[in-house]
């Protein structure tokens, strides 16, 4: 990711370059002048360009247009003052924000819009909204912020959007519309889809004051009173991504163990407490690193961490599209496969098993050569921890048995 800064004040552009650099992985380019600039960007293609409205050569912010529509590159502006007239000028060229150099909050904003923006090349959002013109205005906003926008003419279509593209972080939808509405789409979204999975702004023109509480008792994480000028809507945008993204993490710690990013015990738990009473088909695979203690003795703990990581991967790789894999502690895991019977599961454990053992896993120490014992059991009327106490039992007779290798039932 390569950045322009055009500012002529020489205090400035450090001050920015110095905390771009501090927080992202990027290159930093200064200009000056517009001629300069001009130089700069015929030569690079930059992610963004943060550009001060008054150069020595260019005082009239002619350097907006420049970057908008020959460099066709998003802009932050960055000005001492702006009027009235010059911010509405500004915000139809479509930049993506402006900043009046305040204080040092206005430089920390820029980097962490960078930031934002970098990500959003990612951020999936979907509009929904019956007006055209309601949906096309939200989506030109977007992608000034460089969201993917896929837009629903209503409540009914997003739903199926929704279930088609389970990716979507950001739901932004108006409250009037045929079919099915905002609260009632709310609503539904959230029987499937909690805060971690994905946020909601609800939309109305409505005046009906008591809407913005109503949208948010029913799940929205915010709302928005049409009609809202730019800046509202990409700070509320912002801020409701900065959320999702700190419940996420939040989310992440509590449900994935710190060192491999498998799910913990407890996530596991909580996932199919319920499933062995439901099925005949849920098998479960409780894996067990061989003489894993020899290898933290023999080459140390961080390479017995770098096996763990590893292993893990390779768990993950195999199974993790359509099973749950979980680190139940130490070097022990445990791989839910629901809609299995034994035989199925243990055919598929013993080609992983065929593959690790002849696989060895590169470390700073060498390769070695790592193998697991697996106890494979199928539900039978008991519940989850019985079932597994019964895949303990097998697992501890296919150590006592040698080691690498299944005993299952
Ligand atoms: N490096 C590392 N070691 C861990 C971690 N968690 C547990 N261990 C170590 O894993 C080892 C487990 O050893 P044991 O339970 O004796 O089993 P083993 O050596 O694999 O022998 P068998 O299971 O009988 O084949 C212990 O030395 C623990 O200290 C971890 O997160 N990182």
């Amino acid at each position: 990711m390569r950045i322009l800064i055009i500012e002529d004040n020489e205090t400035v552009s450090k001050v920015l370059k110095h905390l771009i650099v501090q927080e992202l992985d990027c290159e930093v380019d200064i200009a000056p002048d517009l001629t300069t600039a001009i130089k700069l960007l015929d030569k690079n293609s930059y992610f963004v360009v943060v550009a001060e409205l008054d150069l020595p050569d260019a005082p009239d912010g002619e350097i907006v247009k420049l970057i908008l529509n020959t460099y066709q590159t998003t802009c932050i502006v960055l000005t001492s003052n702006l009027d009235a007239e010059q911010r509405k000028k500004l915000l139809k060229l479509g930049i993506a924000d402006y900043l009046l150099k305040e204080n040092r909050y206005s430089y920390q904003y820029v980097v962490k819009l960078i930031s934002r923006l970098h990500r959003n090349q990612s951020v999936k959002v979907l509009v929904a909204d019956d007006s055209v013109v309601s949906r096309k205005f939200v989506r030109v906003l977007l992608e000034q912020h460089l969201f993917q926008v896929i837009e629903a003419e209503d409540g009914a279509v997003a739903l199926n959007i929704l279930s088609e593209q389970p990716d979507i972080q950001l739901l932004i939808t108006d409250y009037n519309m045929p079919n099915v509405d905002g609260f009632e789409l709310i609503l539904r979204v959230r029987e499937k889809l909690s805060r971690e999975n994905i946020a909601i702004i609800g939309l109305s023109n409505d005046t009906d004051e008591s809407l913005s509480a109503r949208f948010i008792k029913n799940g929205a994480n915010d709302f928005l009173q049409k009609p809202f000028v730019h800046e509202e809507f990409h700070c509320r945008v912002l801020n409701t991504l900065d959320s999702l993204d700190m419940i996420r993490r939040l989310w992440e710690k509590a449900n994935k163990d710190y060192l491999t990013r498998a799910y913990t015990r407890r996530y596991f738990f909580k996932l199919h407490q319920n499933d062995v009473y439901e099925s005949s088909q849920f098998t479960l695979a409780l894996i067990d690193i061989d003489y894993f203690k020899k290898i933290n003795d023999n080459f140390g703990h961080d390479v017995g961490d770098h096996v763990l990581v590893e292993f893990t991967r390779r768990l993950q790789h195999a199974f993790a599209e359509h099973f749950t894999v979980a680190r139940f502690g130490g070097e022990e895991f445990v791989i839910a496969f629901k809609g299995l019977d034994s035989s199925k599961a243990t055919t598929l454990m013993d080609k992983f098993r065929a593959q690790c053992a002849s696989t060895p896993i590169t470390t700073a120490s060498g390769d070695l050569e790592v193998t697991f014992s697996c106890g494979v059991a199928t539900a039978n009327s008991e519940d989850i921890d019985a079932l597994l106490a019964r895949a303990d039992e097998y697992l501890y007779a296919a150590k006592q048995n040698g080691r690498n290798q299944i005993i299952s039932a």
